[in-house]
């Protein structure tokens, strides 16, 4: 029996190589804003230059912070306020979309977002401030972004190893969003339509960092784990992350990219129709095996304690997570599984290799 709820969120989607400055030009204009405010970290700024030179911004902010800070949440709304603005226009990875989306949130000004990682913060409704060492989200209309402007041209600059992680990141949304708590047959087959492009794409971009389509695939791919993302919600591999991101200060794609496999091995066996699913997708056996070779493939990041976790801070992320992880989770999770988990994925270690 086929019965589900699902919501679509509209957005306008422009995709095309070294079109990210004509397209921004035409938004500002279809969307009639006369104040325009850019916000693009310090590393993006000639970037952000370049796909401006069609408009003229009242506003270039760079004070970018990663996991969006609420002290550097209100000075951006206070910039916004103080230069009338009337549209944010994003251009970076998921901690500039992050901080347009605060200033969005308590100002209801429309957003342009142009993605310079595979995040897919630009395709959701999520917003997320941290305050106190505590990451809090939370889901808003006013936070999606209007447009989303896709130019590959942006993200060839990506070092391989952070086009690694991030493609990761997106695989992510798309793997958790099959046992997710609003998992349903729209968003299911978007994320594992995703995990193949993902796959390979990010299988071009090891072989050659500045393939073009390479990361065209993998830029496809983050925006469709993103949908799926922003329409099932937060499953088991999300609230880990979001833990460890907002409690422990841990580098977002790079956790992404370490924790799936673990979430992955600790749920396959007990969703064996998504497992079938995304095994196809990798073009496996098994969705296990599959992520476990791309993985190798790709040299991706292996263990927590590498990006800062200390061994120390597990038993408080485990407590931390179990508060968040939700009932809908294929399989049970105790203090007992999490802490196996959790430090296997500190370790480096597989379930079958066991840290102790
Ligand atoms: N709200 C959502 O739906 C959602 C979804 C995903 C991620 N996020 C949030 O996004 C943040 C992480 O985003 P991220 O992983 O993109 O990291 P990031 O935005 O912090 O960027 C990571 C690094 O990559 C650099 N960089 C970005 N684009 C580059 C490019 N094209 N070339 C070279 N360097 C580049 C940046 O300068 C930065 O140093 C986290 O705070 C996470 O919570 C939110
Ligand atoms: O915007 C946020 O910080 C929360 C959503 C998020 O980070 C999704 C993810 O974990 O990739």
């Amino acid at each position: 029996m086929l019965e589900f709820e699902h919501d679509s969120l509209a957005q306008r989607v422009l995709f095309g190589a070294g079109r990210s400055s004509s397209h921004l030009a035409a938004e500002v204009d279809r969307l009639g804003a006369t104040s325009v405010m850019v916000i693009a970290g310090p590393a993006e700024t000639d970037l952000a230059k370049s796909v401006c030179r069609e408009i003229e911004p009242r506003l270039m902010y760079s004070d970018v912070v990663p996991h969006v800070p609420i002290e550097t949440a209100e000075k951006a709304r206070a910039a916004a306020s103080t230069h009338e603005v009337d549209l944010l226009v994003s251009i970076g990875g998921g901690s500039t979309t992050g901080l347009a989306k605060a200033v969005a949130l308590t100002t209801g000004i429309p957003i342009v977002a142009i993605p310079t990682t595979y995040a897919g913060s630009e395709a959701t409704n999520v917003w997320g401030l941290t305050e106190a060492s505590r990451k809090t989200t939370g889901v808003d209309a006013r936070v999606l972004p209007t447009t989303v402007i896709y130019d590959v041209l942006s993200l060839l600059t990506l070092p391989v190893e952070l086009s690694v992680a991030s493609g990761l990141n997106a695989l992510a949304h798309s793997v958790d969003s099959m046992w997710a708590p609003r998992a349903d047959p729209i968003n299911s087959t978007l994320a594992v339509e995703a995990i193949g492009a993902l796959s390979r794409g990010l299988r071009e971009i090891k072989h050659d960092s500045a393939s073009q389509s390479g990361h065209e695939q993998t830029l496809y791919g983050a925006y469709l784990s993103a949908v799926a993302f922003a329409s099932a919600g937060s499953g088991l591999h999300h609230k880990i992350c979001h833990v460890l991101g907002g409690t422990y200060n841990m580098p977002h794609a790079q956790t992404h990219a370490v924790v799936l496999q673990h979430v992955l091995e600790y749920n396959g066996p007990y969703a064996p129709a998504a497992e079938q699913r995304m095994a196809e997708a990798f073009g496996s056996t098994s969705a296990v095996e599959g992520l476990r070779s791309l993985r190798t493939e790709l040299d991706a990041p292996t263990a927590l304690r590498d990006y800062g976790l200390q061994e120390s801070d597990l038993d408080e992320a485990v407590a931390l997570v179990l508060d968040a992880a939700h009932a809908s989770n294929p399989r049970p999770v105790t203090t007992e599984s999490l802490t196996i988990l959790l430090r296997n994925a500190w370790a480096g270690t597989t379930s079958d290799q066991e840290s102790h």
